[in-house]
């Protein structure tokens, strides 16, 4: 049977990329995207924005919602202090068995742990499973229709501290204006957008980051 998106990324990696590499993996990934099947990874522009933000957090707890194949699990987790706690949530089991292959490849295993299931049932689950207090650094990245109610997720699960940073992907494209409003309008957040472009087009899209204030 045909192979999938996923698959077809994950041949490109272990053909093209070097084994422990984490930038040779982001290279190999969006040169597939650039020249051979469009992906919704970060992409290199967008990835650029994240790879600041996490340098200026240096978090010690990392949570992504969003794995898809791991590009941006990589581009995280190569930047990480030693010690800090990473974990990404996938929903779509397939993108799971395919993103812990291109993170292993990257030689980025040991660095985060990859949770198959969707984040409204998961976030609640993050103190008692995997020991979190807070988390300092969150990528949203998921589903749009998930960025709302799974911030207010975060409030009512305690899982934010003051100065607790939140980086939404495609704000603009596809968009999640429901989430931008809360974000911009909430006393509780301050917000700053990053304009960018829709990762291997011109397209405008963008990235959110919001401090929480406590
Ligand atoms: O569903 C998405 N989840 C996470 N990131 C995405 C992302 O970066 C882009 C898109 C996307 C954007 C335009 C389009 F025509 C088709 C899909 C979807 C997601
Ligand atoms: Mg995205």
């Amino acid at each position: 049977t045909r192979s999938t998106r996923p698959q077809r990324m994950l041949k490109a990696v272990q053909k093209n990329a070097t084994k422990g590499n984490p930038e040779s993996v982001i290279s190999a990934i969006d040169y597939f995207c650039k020249h051979s099947e469009w992906a919704m990874n970060v992409g290199d522009e967008k990835g650029s924005i994240l790879d600041s933000v996490v340098t200026e957090v240096n978090p010690s707890t990392v949570l992504e919602l969003g794995t898809y194949c791991g590009y941006s699990t990589v581009r995280i987790a190569r930047l990480l202090s030693p010690g800090t706690k990473f974990i990404t949530l996938e929903f779509n089991p397939a993108n799971v068995t395919v993103a812990r292959q291109i993170i292993a490849h990257a030689g980025l295993q040991d660095k985060v742990t990859v949770v198959e299931g969707s984040s409204g049932d998961l976030i609640p689950q993050m103190k008692e499973r995997f020991g979190i207090t807070t988390f300092d650094f969150i990528f949203l990245d998921h589903w749009k229709d998930r960025y709302l109610p799974d911030i207010k997720l975060f409030e009512e699960c305690g899982l934010l501290r003051k100065g607790s940073v939140l980086l939404a992907d495609n704000v603009i494209c596809p968009g999640a204006p429901e989430y931008l409003e809360y974000v911009r309008n909430s006393p509780r957040y301050e917000s700053r957008y990053y304009p960018a472009h829709l990762e291997y087009t011109t397209l405008e899209d963008g990235m959110e980051k919001s401090v929480f204030l406590g």
